[in-house]
Order: structure tokens, then sequence, then C-alpha cells
């Protein structure tokens, strides 16, 4: 094909060293898959589906010619990280080169994210690769969560790999604290006398992180007569100090975060919905640690370290309680149980459910109705109302144990097999079965 052989050359004049996959190679960097108006879309989706797994999702689709309506999003969605026509642009080996290389410095710094913001599970991993996204920007971030889900963790995370020239400092106001009778001198500053106790002229929060960070935290706080302002602020990149008539002019990349539903806030009118779109130019989700109770043991040898500073053996069943208790504090709530187990405890030995202080171990009731099981109750009930049979039942629990176990072993049914403790030729056959079963993948 004339046309690839011409792209190849491009490619290479551009210095990238492309090789070419063999059958049945495993790809060992990013991958690039070429397609034209003469190869099946089918065979291509198939392709970019097997290889974006072996390639951490790094695979660009590049179309010699035009590509028909619609199949931009089926390449996407079968794994492609981008799709490129290589006729749009005047010089498509730069683009490509460009892409690559924020790919590999997307990836190195998930990497360094992965160091502080502990965590593997699949809902934790799209977080962390949506905060390295967003950091890459100027816009502002809304970050949502419960309380103690790290949103604040995470902001200092995204100033950390700003790489703005000349970046300044992070600075943090709690909108909680902020008092209505100040004019909002906190983010303004103040002229000295323009208030009683206002003994000196001080600069605010929006002149402190003059070419650095704000970080706003609890904005579904801020009082209403401080929204308009803000927004202002946002807008004109000038504000006057509380007592001043002189404008000053700032600049900073502003992160916000709520535990509210702050487009509900918007709805029922307790928060401007201008000032909503100002603030969440991206907005990101950071789960509850319920959601990722997986990552628990993770974040349990993390801290643990903190506190030893060496690497001890823990008892699995004391993971085993740790991962099923509930957190309502979530993260934050998990450190200060790790925390005060880290200190309770005497010796060499390993950590062990008799090092969970008293006041934290759960009453006998309690530990009955541990892990979930009133959701489980709940759940059973409206599967027997719906008439499903014992038998079905048990098969789908029996199904979604299986499922879990390997998922939880990375795909490997030997180790999966050892933790239910029942034979691989099971896991095996679910394994088969599942695979072959249209009931089992729709559900
Ligand atoms: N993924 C994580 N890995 C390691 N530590 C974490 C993680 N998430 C949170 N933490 C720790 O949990 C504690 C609470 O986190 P943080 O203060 O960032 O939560 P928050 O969502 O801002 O809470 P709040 O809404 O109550 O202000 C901190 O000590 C933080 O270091």
């Amino acid at each position: 094909m004339k046309e690839l052989a011409d792209v190849i050359y491009a490619l290479e004049e551009a210095q990238l060293n492309l090789q070419a996959l063999h059958h049945q190679e495993k790809p060992t960097g990013p991958g690039i898959i070429f397609l034209d108006h003469l190869s099946s879309l089918e065979a291509v989706e198939e392709s970019v589906s097997s290889t974006a797994s072996l390639c951490e999702q790094q695979v660009i689709a590049v179309s010699l010619t035009t590509l028909p309506r619609g199949a931009a999003w089926k390449l996407l969605s079968a794994g492609a990280s981008d799709v490129f026509v290589w006729k749009a642009t005047d010089k498509p080996g730069e683009a490509i080169l460009a892409r690559l290389e924020y790919w590999r410095s997307a990836k190195h710094q998930l990497q360094s994210l992965q160091k502080v913001l502990i965590g593997k599970s699949k809902v934790w991993h799209a977080t962390l690769r949506q905060i390295v996204e967003m950091a890459s920007t100027s816009c502002p971030i809304l970050l949502l969560g419960e309380s103690g889900t790290g949103k604040e963790l995470v902001t200092k995370e995204i100033h950390a790999l700003d790489n703005r020239k000349d970046k300044q400092d992070l600075v943090v106001v709690d909108c909680t604290t902020i008092v209505p009778g100040l004019s909002g001198s906190e983010l303004f500053g103040h002229e000295k006398g323009a208030f009683t106790n206002a003994i000196s002229t001080r600069d605010g929060a929006f002149a402190l992180a003059n070419g650095g960070s704000l970080f706003l935290d609890e904005l579904g706080e801020l009082p209403a007569s401080l929204q308009a302002e803000l927004l202002r602020v946002l807008q004109e990149g000038t504000y006057k100090r509380v007592g001043s008539n002189t404008w000053r002019k700032t600049s900073f990349r502003l992160i916000s975060a709520t535990n509210r539903n702050l487009a509900e806030e918007v709805k029922n009118g307790h928060f401007r919905q201008d000032l909503f779109y100002r603030v969440s130019g991206y907005s990101c989700q950071l789960p509850s640690l319920r959601e990722r109770r997986e990552d628990i043991p993770l974040l349990v040898d993390h801290f643990l370290q903190h506190v030893h500073h060496k690497p001890q053996p823990v008892d699995p069943e004391l993971y085993q309680y740790l991962a099923a208790r509930d957190y309502p504090g979530n993260v934050r709530e998990l450190q200060q149980l790790v925390s005060r187990i880290a200190h309770k405890h005497v010796g060499d030995g390993a950590f062990t459910l008799g090092d969970i202080p008293e006041a934290d171990r759960p009453s006998f009731e309690e530990a009955e109705a541990l892990p979930g099981k009133v959701e489980l109750e709940q759940a059973v009930k409206r599967l027997f109302y719906a008439g499903v049979g014992l038998k079905e039942l048990k098969d789908l629990v029996a199904d979604m144990v299986k499922e879990i176990a390997i998922e939880d072993k990375n795909g490997n049914v030997k180790q999966a097999a050892r933790k239910l403790g029942c034979s691989e030729r099971i896991l095996q056959m679910h394994k088969k079965a599942d695979a072959t079963s249209p009931y089992l993948k729709g559900a």
C-alpha cells in the first residue's frame, strides 16, 4: 500500500521509532493501528480492543481516509485513546508525536500519583486518570465527594502536578469559616480600619493565591452575598480589598470542593447557577470508601507504615474485618482507626484483631450485621418477591462471588479458588459458561 509507506516514512521523519507488531507478539509501548477505506471496521475494532488492554489503553487509531459517520465513536468505545484522520492536519507525524508525548508524561504522572493517592481498584484508577487529565489543563476544577474521600489531598496533588512556570503557592480557604459580617475579608483582604479589629492592612486569599492555586473547601457553604462577588473575580480577574476603592488584579487556578450535591443546591436556589458553571470547568466525583473496599488492605498497609515506618505482617482476619466494616467518614475514618491500632500494638509480631482498641470493637449485634447484611436482605427480598426460586438465587450468588474472586485476583483462577476454598475446575467451568452464556454477558 503506497499510502501507508508514505505515512510510515513521515512518522520516521518525525523521529518516531516505529516497530511492527508481529503475530502473537505483545506490544511494549503505545500502539498505532492504521486503517483505510478497504479495512473492515469490525476487524479494526477487534484489534483495537485486543491491543488496547495490552498497551494500557494507549492505542491510537489512524485512518488514512475520511472515516464513515459514527466510526470514530465505535473505535473509541472499543478502547482507542484517540482517533485520528491522517489527512485532516498539515503535519500529522508531529501531531501523533505530540499525543504520544502527552501519554508518556501522563503515565509518568499517574505513577507518581499512585504513591500518594493510594488504591488500585478500577474506580480509583479511573479517578487518578481523570486527575492527571484535569491537572494538565488550566480549567477550574470542582471536586465532589463525601467527607474524608481525599478532596484536599487530591487538590494538593493537582497543584503539585501543575507545571506552570514560576508557580506560586496553594492557598486553602475553608468556606465554612467565612464570616459574612466581614464582607469576605478572608478572600478580598482589608484596609486598616475597614471594620472593628482591622488594626492593619491585610492581603486576602485572592492576593495570596496570585500565580498559584486557590482551594475553596466546602464551596457549597459560601454565603450568598459572596457568591456574586466570587463570580465577578473569576470573570474579570479583579477585586477590591474591603474598605478600598482600588481594583487589584489576580490570576490563580481555582479548585473547589464540596460534599453537597451542588447541582441540587442550584435547583433549589441555594447556589448560583452561573457560579456553578464557572467553577466546574472539570468536575470529578471522588468515590466513597464503600465503592472501593478492595483498596482497604493497601490503605491499611500505607497508614501502618506511616506509624511504624517498617513493613510488619497483618493477620488476614484483621484485613477482612477492616475491609468489611462501614466507614461513614471514609478514608479519614479508616486512617484514624488504623492509627489507633498501630499505637496499641506492641512488639514485632503481626497486627491482629486483638490490636483493635476496645472502643472500636463491634458489639455482637453489629458484628452479625457485617458486611452490609441489611442491603443484602433487601436485595434478596426483591428477588424473592420477583419470583426467583431458591436454586436460581443460590446460583446467582455463587456466580457473583466467583466473579468477585476472579477479579480480585486479576484473573488468576488458581489464587481465586484458594481464596474461595473451592476447586480450580469450578471456576474454570464458570469462566467458560460466562464466555458463552448470553444471559451472564448481558447481566
Ligand atoms: N487515596 C488516599 N490515599 C492515602 N490517603 C488518603 C487518601 N484519601 C484520603 N486520604 C487521607 O485521608 C484523610 C482525609 O482526606 P482529605 O482531608 O483530603 O478528605 P476531604 O475529602 O477533603 O475531607 P473533608 O470533606 O472532610 O474536608 C487525609 O489524612 C488524607 O491524607
